[in-house]
């Protein structure tokens, strides 16, 4: 089957926007070759692999690539993802040059392309992020292996806005906990949950493609009986209060429903925010506060900014 790849030279701040745009018009995975992948220092150790070649990598930004079935509708998506391109300048991201290029490749191309990019990796005190092609033996007995297929799906786990996630699941998550994940992706913080002993994880999305691919993970994972997968927009169809709620969204979006998310999370209970860029943080620590909640960490990583936050 041939493929239409589209790429754009962005920024860092602006790869979850833009992915997400290319996600809307239909692409069916988005490739991520990001400059300081190349420039970070590597520790070869817990069985993390690294085998970076830098011809694969642009020498400043960050290239998003996104596939979509080649067809003669393409010229018509390529102008729809101009126009969403352009709406980004209006929530004041910088998405660099907005110089859309296309190229067509074979299935075969587009598999290899997601695999090269994906190796085991140690997140966090106690998560490893394994890809599925991947052997992998556990080097100590309290790692906590998360199994995944990207798919089409946003999530290969190792993105600084989903492993901060992770970070603060790892502090806040006590056994029997019930936890709600918005925008849940290819699954992966609602597997990190489940492992780390929530009773019950409502996992939603959405992207109906991000909604089948975290469940195939969810299975993968065997946490099946923990996490279960909804489609749905934000906490509309979220009716339980939990003990704790993720969501690794833009800050647009986590502003627009700090209220929700205050009726939901369990008096003692933590919501976690992640996807926010780090000049954006005092909007999003304002909107939090001004829901009721009190701000307990703030953790940083390269541009990006994770909140962990108690409902009092
Ligand atoms: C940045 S990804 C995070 C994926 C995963 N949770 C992670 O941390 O890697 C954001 C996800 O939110 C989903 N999303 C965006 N807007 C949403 C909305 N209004 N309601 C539910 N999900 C949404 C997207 O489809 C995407 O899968």
């Amino acid at each position: 089957m041939k493929w239409t790849e589209i790429s754009l030279l962005t920024t860092n701040e602006a790869v979850e926007a833009v992915s997400n745009v290319f996600h809307e018009a239909g692409a069916s995975g988005v490739v991520i070759e990001d400059s300081t992948e190349i420039e970070k220092e590597r520790v070869d150790q817990f069985g993390e692999i690294y085998a970076l070649n830098p011809d694969d990598y642009p020498t400043n930004g960050v290239i998003v690539k996104a596939y979509l079935p080649a067809s003669s509708f393409i010229a018509e998506t390529v102008e729809e993802i101009k126009l969403a391109l352009a709406n980004l300048i209006n929530f004041e991201i910088n998405i660099g040059d907005q110089v859309l290029k296309t190229a067509l490749v074979d299935e075969e191309d587009w598999a290899t392309a997601w695999k090269q990019y994906y190796h085991p990796v140690k997140i966090s005190e106690r998560f490893t992020i394994v890809p599925t092609w991947e052997n992998y033996s556990p080097v100590s007995t309290d790692e906590l292996i998360i199994e995944l297929d990207p798919g089409m799906a946003f999530g290969t786990g190792t993105h600084p806005t989903t492993v901060m996630c992770l970070q603060a699941l790892e502090k806040v998550v006590k056994s029997g906990d019930t936890v709600v994940d918005v925008g849940t992706g290819s699954g992966v913080l609602s597997i990190g949950a489940a492992l780390l002993g929530a009773r019950k994880v409502h996992a939603l999305d959405l992207d109906e493609v991000a909604v089948e691919s975290a469940r195939e993970n969810v299975v993968l994972n065997k946490v099946n009986n923990v996490v279960e997968v909804f489609h749905g927009n934000l906490l509309d169809s979220v009716k339980e209060s939990a003990d704790i709620v993720v969501g690794n969204l833009l800050a647009e979006i986590i502003v627009s429903f700090t209220d929700d998310a205050y009726s939901i999370v369990k008096p003692g209970g933590k919501y976690i925010t992640s996807g926010i860029i780090g000049f954006k943080k005092d909007e999003v620590k304002q909107a939090l506060e001004k829901s009721g909640f009190v701000i307990d960490e703030v953790l940083m990583m390269e541009d990006w900014v994770a909140i962990i936050a108690t409902r009092p």
